[in-house]
């Protein structure tokens, strides 16, 4: 795949010879405003990038619908599907403050629970909750971002539909997901409609929070939404190198 297809050069036309390049575009989906605004302050408006900023609402199947919706109304314009936005990080792993580059994006309650353990959708024979990303192109982003000083972890992403609350629970998902990095809420649901469409995926999760006992308030949502716009400044060089 050649990922400067991916950048869109608005004053390039065919008169100007043969760098000409048809506009190919990003689509990046995050839950809420505040996300979508801390991204494009990051990438400093769409011009460079031909980036398009979307909301996905929170949860996977409120994502997975946005995301199937925007890319139907587009008509194979865009190349990559970006779902980005905060997340819990897991202690030891990614701590707040901190960037995480999914290297794989897993839905982790999709299955079914039993008295010996969880089944996943794979065991159970209905499909995969485990969706591949652009694994090059993943690793480069955390790359760029551990360069430019910003501590970022490269690693599993969880998508869940109930946030974790419980050491339980965390402990759990560490045991099932091992070197997991993040959950969040909508990056399956993203995954998913980027893959039905033939798309490549990425996600990334700026750390607001601890995965585990729910302490609303010590949230650092300031913090988090400012690694996420950082992360975004470093995007347009990733998606050219
Ligand atoms: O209150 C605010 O100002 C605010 C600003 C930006 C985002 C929010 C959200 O609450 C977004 C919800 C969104 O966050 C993800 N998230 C964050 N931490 C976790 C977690 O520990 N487990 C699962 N998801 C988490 C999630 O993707 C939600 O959609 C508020």
């Amino acid at each position: 795949m050649d990922l400067s297809d991916f950048i869109h050069r608005p004053g390039a036309s065919a008169a100007g010879g043969a760098s000409f390049r048809a506009p190919k575009r990003v689509l990046i989906m995050t839950a809420v405003e505040a996300e979508r605004d801390a991204v494009l302050r990051g990438l400093g408006g769409h011009a460079h990038t031909g980036a398009e900023v979307r909301l996905a609402g929170v949860g996977p199947a409120s994502a997975a619908a946005a995301t199937a919706a925007a890319l139907a109304r587009t008509g194979g314009e865009y190349k990559l599907v970006i779902s980005a936005g905060i997340g819990g990080g897991f202690p030891g792993v990614a701590e707040v403050g901190s960037l995480v580059v999914a290297s794989e994006i897993i839905a982790a309650d999709l299955g079914a629970e039993a008295p010996d353990g969880f089944a996943s959708v794979d065991e159970l024979g209905f499909g995969s909750a485990r969706i591949a990303v652009e694994r090059g192109l993943a690793a480069r982003w955390a790359e760029a971002l551990a360069a430019a000083g910003l501590p970022a972890y490269c690693g599993p992403v969880l998508t869940l539909s109930t946030a974790t609350g419980t050491a339980e629970t965390a402990a759990a998902l560490r045991a099932r997901f091992p070197g997991a990095g993040a959950e969040a809420m909508e990056g399956f649901g993203v995954a998913e409609a980027a893959r039905q469409f033939g798309l490549p995926a990425l996600e990334l999760r700026a750390i607001s929070n601890a995965v585990g006992p729910r302490q609303r308030e010590l949230w650092k949502i300031g913090d988090a939404l400012r690694a996420l716009e950082q992360a975004c400044t470093i995007l347009p060089e990733v998606l050219l190198s």
